[in-house]
């Protein structure tokens, strides 16, 4: 096991053993479906290795893919790190490894959209039954559980609406009831260092890597760090279902890992002095930042986070009519409209209310304004503040 360092120091050495980089500072960039054995006796041990880092073949990975999964497993603290082709089949295959026909699962009912709709389609149709909680029912969770109960599913802080769940409470609860119960969460907010999943008493943390890690917009990647007690189980079952990230991909990521901790010091500046501003002016009924006492949770992140990436979202006192969003949406210079986030550049998306009350039919929280979402990237505050106030002067 390699020696604790501090975070920044494990940003730049982890995952660069001399193995996988061959003696560059970075990791080899190895391509490969067939790896050749040299002989009887090395296809023997590679076979035995092939799933210890053992070079056996491209879809079990290649010195590059095994960079990434050492940072990646040292970085939250896991027994080892499985990469997926996007952040989607990261959740998915994640829960996949955990759940039989006739077992039922809780999931977040904030969680990613088509994270719900995996339950909701997929996993019905193979005979799992999800429930969908709401994230801030704390302890009561666990109230939820049956005894086919096989996997707890969150996401923190929710998507679009931004709740920050009581992890701790809703853990200690579940886990009273059911200590064997295996714990999901989509840590993709925390870029794996805002909140150290596994230090919680969860087993698994899955990212989608095309945010914060990759953290430039142009590669898609998930990861799944799991605890000794789930790796195995997730990383067979992940092999079974041909899961894996191409080399470039995998590459392009462990660079990324280099200035995740910077990048995401300086979101939490920028997001966090836009969110203010926003906090004050009379068009906004309210911000979702964590980092902001009107953010449901807020007291849950101050307690459990280290500190804030650049998502969050905003409600505007009024619902806009189709002509007013276009007038807003349409002439930011400097937010795009886009889906994803974690890049360097700064996005907008929206949401009217009732789009979010259609897929949280569980969640007693409504919205009556329109929501919108922003990511904050890199560029001077002072400008996107600029350009926020110019899309309130629009709508005037
Ligand atoms: C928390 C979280 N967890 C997993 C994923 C999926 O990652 P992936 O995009 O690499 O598969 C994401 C992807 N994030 N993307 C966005 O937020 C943009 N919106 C969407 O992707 C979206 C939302 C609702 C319905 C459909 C989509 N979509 O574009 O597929 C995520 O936010």
């Amino acid at each position: 096991m390699p020696e604790k360092h501090s975070l920044s120091t494990l940003l730049v050495h982890a995952g660069r053993s001399e193995r996988v980089t061959q003696g560059s500072v970075n990791p080899v960039l190895q391509r490969a479906s067939s790896l050749v054995f040299k002989n009887l006796a090395q296809k023997k041990q590679a076979t035995l290795n092939r799933a210890k880092q053992g070079l056996f073949y491209g879809r079990r990975g290649t010195l590059t893919h095994f960079a990434l999964q050492d940072a990646m497993t040292e970085l939250e603290g896991g027994a080892g790190c499985y990469l997926y082709p996007c952040g989607t089949a990261a959740v998915t295959n994640s829960i996949l490894a955990f759940v039989a026909a006739g077992d039922h699962i809780l999931v977040s009912g904030a969680a990613y959209e088509p994270t719900q709709e995996f339950c909701q389609h997929i996993l019905k149709k193979m005979g799992v039954e999800t429930t969908f909680y709401d994230p801030m029912a704390g302890a009561q969770v666990a109230t939820l559980l049956q005894a086919n109960t096989k996997v707890l599913f969150l996401e923190s802080p929710s998507s679009l609406t931004m709740e920050v769940p009581d992890i701790p409470a809703i853990v200690a609860a579940v886990r009273r009831v059911n200590p064997e119960i295996v714990i999901i969460i989509d840590n993709t907010w925390s870029g794996g260092i805002l909140f150290k999943a596994l230090e919680y008493g969860i087993d698994i943390s899955v990212q989608a890597g095309t945010k914060y890690l990759v953290g430039h917009s142009d590669t898609m990647i998930g990861t799944a760090v799991a605890n000794a007690r789930c790796w195995d189980q997730l990383r067979e079952n992940s092999y079974l279902m041909g899961q894996m990230a191409d080399a470039d991909s995998a590459y392009v990521t462990a660079r990324g890992l280099r200035t995740l901790g910077v990048r995401l010091q300086q979101h939490h500046v920028s997001g966090l002095k836009v969110a203010q501003w926003l906090a004050q002016r009379g068009e906004v009924k309210a911000v979702y930042h964590p980092a902001l006492p009107s953010c449901p949770g807020h007291e849950f992140f101050k307690r459990d986070f280290s500190g804030a990436s650049g998502l969050f979202s905003f409600e505007l006192q009024q619902k806009l009519s189709h002509e007013q969003l276009e007038r807003f949406m349409d002439h930011f210079t400097l937010f795009s409209m886009a889906y994803s986030w974690g890049g360097f550049e700064s996005l907008i998306l929206y949401n009217q209310p009732e789009e979010i009350a259609r897929i949280r039919p569980n969640i007693q929280r409504k919205l009556s304004g329109t929501l919108i979402r922003l990511h904050i990237g890199f560029e001077d505050t002072e400008e996107l503040i600029a350009d926020l106030n110019a899309g309130f002067e629009r709508l005037k």
